[in-house]
This record gives structure tokens, sequence and C-alpha cells, in this order.
């Protein structure tokens, strides 16, 4: 797919985003969407289709005609739901059949799979229970995988400043795969924990590289791909990718707080789940009730409690919606949006710069401009209807999902933020008092 070209004059500017919306392959998908003003914040909560409403009032009317016979006799029954969403969302991570699981919240699976694959690592050996490894992370990450890996630590008598190793960044965007090296090194690492993308800058991993570093060093190899399932294509499976962790309430629009998913290579699907629970049972036998738990083979056997059917009900439509539209066309028009986004930053005055990777390679679907004033500015551009977000310290995250979001749209947020700050309307706002961003 083309970027428009970024010429001088506003109006052939214009005119050349529009022709590359005319020629979008995917530029149907956004009819399906309800789209709240000029939206780019689909990688904090990405935007509700007709398809995933309709999966979720399917669920709901067969709640109001079986109550509990829903267990089996809803269409489809929800007994299974989880295990058929993990099969339909296997190709979204490169997965095999029985390797991804539907359940949780990200954090809560991060907890279970850091437990499981720490302890496999402690337990395998006498020398190695006496003197546990650590875990790797970096000062980059999102906290929520600190505080999980932290209390996980705790949890086992250990302490989690001696038992992390984290990996800082050099320039306060990014992480290069020379400093993992080095920390692997230097480190005696039992698991290798980082995101595909970074929540803040958006740098995209190289995980099959991390990966192999962590095998080369011993250690398990673990990711988050919050901000990259659903707009980067994934082969956890081929890559040899011992575990991961996602939500589908960003760019894969099953709404807020929705269920999560996980990942478990298949060879390493004899662990123990750390945090047990009877929806993880092997489902043939669960409702025998015995108190010897026997795991799901693969990874349904991460799974806790019950699964949320209301949670889970609006990935069913959202996921046909992805898989219609195709993973690598997504992935496409996101390094082409992006793309644009980041030369259109250039046209800005100096005071903006791209704190994103240039290289479209090395980037997930959101690019982030920095700017000193960035929380007045996004206030602003809220203001004006363009949803953006802050994240400290001087970030706007400008996120441009490819199923609702063409190259017009991103030219407006960058001319809307233009005409913000040449008229400083951003000072009318209030300085950061807390809250959501
Ligand atoms: C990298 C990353 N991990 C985890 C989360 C959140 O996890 P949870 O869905 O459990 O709130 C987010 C965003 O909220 C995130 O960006
Ligand atoms: N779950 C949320 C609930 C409320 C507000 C934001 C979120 C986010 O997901 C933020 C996102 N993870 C981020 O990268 O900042």
């Amino acid at each position: 797919m083309e970027t428009p070209s970024v010429d001088a004059d506003p109006n052939a500017r214009r005119v050349a985003a529009t022709a590359a919306d005319d020629a979008d392959p995917l530029a149907s998908f956004r009819e399906r969407f309800d789209v709240p003003g000029t939206y780019m914040d689909g990688n904090s909560l990405g935007a509700l289709s007709t398809d995933a409403e309709a999966s979720l009032d399917r669920a709901v009317e067969q709640w109001r005609e079986h109550a509990v016979e829903g267990w089996t006799d809803a269409d489809p029954d929800w007994f299974h739901y989880g295990e058929r969403l993990g099969e339909k969302l296997a190709p979204l991570v490169g997965a095999r059949d029985r390797e991804v699981a539907v359940c949780g919240s990200t954090t809560a699976n991060i907890h279970t799979l850091i437990a499981t694959f720490y302890d496999a690592a402690n337990d395998g050996s006498a020398a190695n229970a006496a003197n546990p490894g650590t875990v790797l992370v970096n000062d980059l990450d999102f906290p929520t995988d600190h505080y999980a890996i932290r209390a996980q630590l705790r949890q086992r008598g250990l302490d989690p400043d001696a038992h992390l190793t984290v990996v800082e960044s050099d320039d306060g965007r990014t992480i290069t795969p020379d400093a993992v090296e080095r920390a692997l090194r230097e480190n005696d690492v039992d698991v290798l924990f980082l995101p595909s993308v970074f929540y803040r800058s958006g740098q995209l991993l190289d995980i099959e590289r991390l990966t192999d570093l962590a095998h080369e060093h011993g250690a398990y190899a673990g990711f988050d791909l919050a901000h990259s399932a659903g707009v980067v294509p994934h082969s956890l499976h081929d890559r040899g990718v011992d575990f991961a962790v996602w939500c589908h309430y960003k760019y894969l629009n099953a709404g807020p707080g929705a269920i999560a998913g996980l990942f478990c290579h298949e060879s390493n699907a004899d662990l123990h789940p750390a945090l047990a629970g009877w929806w993880g049972h092997e489902k043939e036998t669960q409702f025998e009730m015995r108190h010897e738990f026997t795991p799901a083979a693969g990874a349904g056997r991460f799974q806790i409690g019950t699964i949320p059917i209301l949670a889970a009900a609006p990935l069913d439509g959202a996921l046909d919606v992805t898989l219609e539209a195709g993973i690598d066309r997504i992935r496409e028009k996101s390094v082409a949006l992006t793309d644009y986004l980041v030369d259109l930053v250039g046209t800005l005055p100096d005071s903006f710069a791209v704190g994103s990777p240039r290289a479209a390679s090395r980037r997930g679907g959101h690019v982030a401009i920095e700017h000193p004033e960035a929380y007045r500015l996004t206030e602003a551009l809220k203001a004006r209807d363009v949803v953006v977000d802050f994240r400290p310290p001087n970030v706007i995250r400008v996120a441009p999902a490819p199923l609702y979001t063409g190259f017009e749209d991103v030219l407006d947020v960058i001319e809307t933020l233009r005409g913000v700050y040449e008229t400083r309307a951003h000072e009318e706002f209030e300085a950061r008092s807390g809250g959501v961003t």
C-alpha cells in the first residue's frame, strides 16, 4: 500500500490523502464500526463493530432462552466457548490448535504464566531451587507486568529487587537487543519477559532474535503482546516462543475489559499451572468433581475460573472482522498509516519530535509524538473530537487502527494539532491533575 506524499501545499496534501483512502482495499471495513470522532485511541480501547455487538446480543438472548442449560444447549455452547475462540485466534498469533487459551485478564495471565515458567526453571534441579535465577524485564514496561512479577517473586519468599533483571533503555524510548544480550550474559536469567511493542514509544521488538537469545542462555522466552495482537502478525509457534499474553480490547475490538488471551508452546504443554482452577481441568472429566486436578491438554489448562461469557462474546464477532480483513493486509495498512504520520510530524514546528523508531519494521501500530506540552495538547485535541492519549512524561500517542482509520483521518490529526499549537489553544487547559489518560 502506497503512503501518500506530503506535499508542501496543503491542498495537494489533502488530495493525496483522499486518493490513498480511495485505493485502500480495507476502506469498506470502516462501515462495520461506530467510530467516535477522529479516533486514534484503538491501542487503548478499540471501537465497537456491528459484528461484536451481534455476538454479544446473541449471548444475552441465549442466556434469556436457556439459562443454565446454555452451557450445553446454547449455540455455540458456553462450556467450550473459550476453546473455540482459542482456535479461532490461533492464526493471528501463529499458534497451533490448543496452544491458545482465552481467559482472565492480561495481568492475571502474567501471574499464572510467569509463576509456572519460573517454577519450571527452578524445580528442574536442586542447584536451581537452592539459588533461583531472575526474571528479565525492562525499565520501559507497562507497570502491571512488574507488579505481577514482583508479587510472584514475593510469593516465593524472594526479594524482587534481587530477582528481577531490569534492562535499561539508553534513550528512554527503546531497548536494544545488545542490552538484552548483555543482561542475559551477566545474570542468571530463568525467564525473559518482554513486550512485543512498547506501550509508549511503539518500538517493535525482534521476537525471533530475543527468543533465540533467551534459549541460548538457558532461559524461557515470554512476551506481552498487548500492543501487537491484531495489528502485527506473529509466528509464536515457529519462533519457539515459550509463552505469551495479550488483551483483546485494543486492536481486536472486543470491548472494555474483554477477556484476554494466552499462548503456551506445545513443547511446554505438560507444565502444571501455578494458578490452577477447575476451568483448566480436562473438559471430559471436569464435572466428575474429583479433587485431583487433571489439567486440560494444551493452553486450556491455564484457565482458572468460569469463562465470563459476556466478556468473551464480543470477541467472537470482532474476530470475524479481523480474520476477514486478514492480519497481513492489516499490518500493511498499519505501516502505511504510521509511515504517513511520521512524515507529517516532520511538517510540525521543531518542538515536536517522533519518539517511535523511524523504520516501520521496528514499529508497532502507533506513533509517539513527543512535546513538552503533550498533556495539554492532548486535552485540546480531545476537545476537538480528535481522540488521542497522553502518556507521561511527554508523549501524545496516536494509533491509526487500520480497520476503521484512513489517511485523511491521520492528516486531520496533524492539521488539528498544528492549528491548536499555532493558536496556543492548549494553554486554556489546566495542567495534569490525575485521572484516566
Ligand atoms: C503492555 C500491557 N500489558 C498489560 C496491560 C493491561 O493489562 P490488563 O488488561 O490486565 O489491565 C496493558 C494495558 O492496559 C498493556 O499495555
Ligand atoms: N485497560 C485500560 C483501561 C483504562 C484506560 C486505559 C487502559 C489501557 O489499556 C491502557 C493501555 N494498556 C496503554 O498502553 O496505556
